[in-house]
């Protein structure tokens, strides 16, 4: 690439938020009736109070935010928003199968599947809580 060039953001490279609420929408539709999840009671009953429209503009803007969009992410954080559920290691594990499994739905590239996965894994301390095991 030359010097003139600036690099694309993840964002921009994602195509935008069409394609990454699109994504986004395929993959809490998968979260959402995981047996693995689901089958801790705390995640169980969050996955049944949350409004799941409402969940994926949290979680598409929160994505955005974090890759490069123009957008501002509105929720709670991280820790604020997990902490009372409890989440195992193996749940997370479950978890970012499933979002494997939405990659592959819709081809997204290696390179920028890996760099969306280096971000979502900087979250884990804040979510997979040591008092979990
Ligand atoms: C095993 C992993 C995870 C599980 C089971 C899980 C499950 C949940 C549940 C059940 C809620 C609703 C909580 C409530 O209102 O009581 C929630 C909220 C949320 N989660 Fe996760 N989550 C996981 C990981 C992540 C990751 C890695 C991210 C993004 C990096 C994320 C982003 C969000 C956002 C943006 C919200 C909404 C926050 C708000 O309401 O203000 N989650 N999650």
């Amino acid at each position: 690439m030359s010097e003139q060039m600036p690099a694309k953001s993840l964002y921009e490279r994602l195509g935008g938020v069409y394609s990454i609420a699109t994504v986004v929408d395929d993959f809490i539709d998968r979260i959402m009736v995981d047996p693995r999840l689901n089958s801790n009671p705390l995640v169980d009953e969050a996955h049944h109070r949350v409004s799941p429209a409402g969940f994926k503009y949290l979680v598409t803007e929160m994505s955005c935010w974090a890759i490069g969009g123009p957008q501002q992410y509105s929720g709670r954080s991280m820790y604020d928003a997990h902490a009372h559920l409890k989440i195992t290691r193996e749940e997370w594990a479950a978890f970012m199968e499933d979002l494997d499994a939405t990659f592959d739905k819709f081809n997204v590239p290696q390179p920028e599947r890996a760099e969306f996965i280096a971000i979502i894994e900087s979250t884990k301390p804040d979510i997979v809580l040591p008092t979990a095991s």
